[in-house]
């Protein structure tokens, strides 16, 4: 049974939804969606329980949300040394944050399911050539060819075989040692000597070590240690492939998406009375929702009114993607209303999405002052207001691409054509986000 069949009559499809694929051919689209009803679940409705509980403790004040990964997962990277490296990141990100932060992170990747993406227009021109945009690999292809930019449901069947293949590595990589955290150094191997934010993270490997040994003479068992917990997200944005994934939890009879263990509603899907919202309204799932800079107070109340009328610690995330220069002025009405009306939502910073220009030659980029300095603005106003800054949402990759300028081994506008290989927003490389891990934790740590 789907959410639709489940909840019968009022279902999102009777609402208009933004920013779907123009399928041509709809009974084709039909046949895939009754294929992958038919598909087992990705993820289980209890693991989205235990997330849940875990943002709970973020909304509470008493745990670090690292959420990041790709913009755009692409087919093509599903290979292990891709999913290895952007693991290695976030795992490396959470030891810097936890032991430098001195706080619980739970991590959560973009990761086995972000393959699709809202734009800015329906199309897109070169050389005097227009066809319809790139919407990520779920939907249609980014090579600039009309056959390529046809949207084709098929692909939504390749987006849950390619998430299954994702989600089975990452669990495999998080239970079973690698993600062990006695393998700080290893993780490190490859990179420690080149970049001088491998050798500060090196440095504090080091302390791990040795607060790990002192850990171990007071008696802890070691294989407290050995796995991780690591949960998938990605943003709801193709109803169609989410509301064929979305199932009864036989235990509680609850509706949950289980094409991954949090889902998020977009910044340009976030519409009150739009199909997005009254999806999420109805699964258990722990949800975010993207705000930026023209959100309002009251629009921030009736999402709570609309996705957590339970007022339920980790049930609602607010990710807000202001933009540096209006962290400042529009977040602390948003948190100053919200706190007042006695929810408690767990609010993580996106410093990416607000952040974005093109430069000089064409390449859509970020500055890595611009992404500190709005993590930076969302600590103030947290601190400012005494509510808790409960984490942050990162677009990156473990490869070392140069798509974002500056950082500590710094990449200049003219490096970016070097490696530019985003399918669609620009990441922070290894490099960058590590930098970003540690001056993060400078800053939870000085709150
Ligand atoms: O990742 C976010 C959006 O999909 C992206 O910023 C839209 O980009 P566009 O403005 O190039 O369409
Ligand atoms: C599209 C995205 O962000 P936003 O909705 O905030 O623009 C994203 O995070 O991929």
């Amino acid at each position: 049974m789907n959410a639709e069949t489940h909840a019968g009559g009022h279902t999102w499809r009777d609402l208009p939804a933004a920013q779907q694929p123009d399928w041509p051919d709809q009974e084709a689209l039909r046949d895939v969606i009754a294929e992958l009803e038919s598909y087992p679940p990705l993820v289980f409705a209890g693991e989205c329980d235990q997330l849940r509980e875990r943002l709970g403790a973020v909304a509470r004040g008493e745990a670090f949300l690292l959420q990041g990964g790709d913009c755009a997962e692409a087919f093509d990277a599903v290979s292990a040394e891709h999913i290895r490296n952007k693991l290695k990141t976030l795992l490396q990100m959470g030891a810097v944050l936890t032991y430098a932060g001195s706080v619980p992170v739970v991590k959560v990747g973009r990761i086995a399911g972000q393959y699709s993406k809202p734009r800015s227009k329906p199309t897109e021109t070169r050389d005097g050539v227009t066809l319809p945009t790139y919407r990520g690999d779920s939907v249609n292809g980014f090579e600039f060819t009309e056959a390529a930019r046809i949207p084709d449901p098929e692909r939504l069947k390749r987006m849950y075989h390619a998430s299954a293949a994702t989600l089975n590595l990452v669990r495999a990589f998080t239970t079973g040692g690698y993600a062990d955290l006695r393998q700080v150094h290893a993780w490190n191997q490859d990179f420690v000597k080149s970049s001088p934010s491998g050798q500060r993270y090196e440095a504090l490997a080091r302390e791990i070590d040795r607060a790990m040994n002192f850990m171990n003479a007071c008696g802890v068992d070691p294989e407290e240690f050995r796995t991780v917990e690591f949960y998938a997200s990605h943003e709801a944005l193709v109803l169609d492939y989410e509301s064929s994934l979305t199932r009864v939890d036989s235990r509680t009879g609850n509706l949950y998406d289980v094409s991954g263990h949090m889902v998020w509603i977009g910044e340009r899907t976030r519409q009150l009375d739009g199909a997005h919202i009254e999806f999420a309204a109805r699964i258990r799932n722990p949800i975010g929702v993207k705000l930026g800079p023209t959100t309002t107070a009251e629009d921030a109340l009736t999402l709570i009114e609309r996705l957590d009328p339970e007022r339920e610690p980790g049930r609602l995330t607010f990710i807000t993607r202001m933009g540096a220069d209006k962290v400042r002025d529009k977040l602390p009405e948003l948190v100053e209303k919200v706190t007042a009306s006695g929810a408690q939502v767990a609010w993580i910073c996106d410093p990416m999405h607000g952040n974005t220009f093109e430069a000089a030659s064409g390449h859509k980029t970020r500055r890595f002052d611009d992404v500190l300095d709005e993590v930076k603005g969302f600590f103030e106003v947290h601190k400012s207001l005494g509510t808790h800054p409960g984490g942050i949402h990162v677009e990156l990759t473990g490869d070392d691409v140069t798509e974002c300028v500056g950082g500590g081994d710094e990449i200049f506008v003219d490096d970016l054509h070097q490696r530019y290989e985003t399918a669609c927003d620009p990441r922070l490389n290894r490099s960058q986000s590590l930098d970003l891990a540690f001056l993060v934790a400078e800053m939870y740590r000085d709150q």
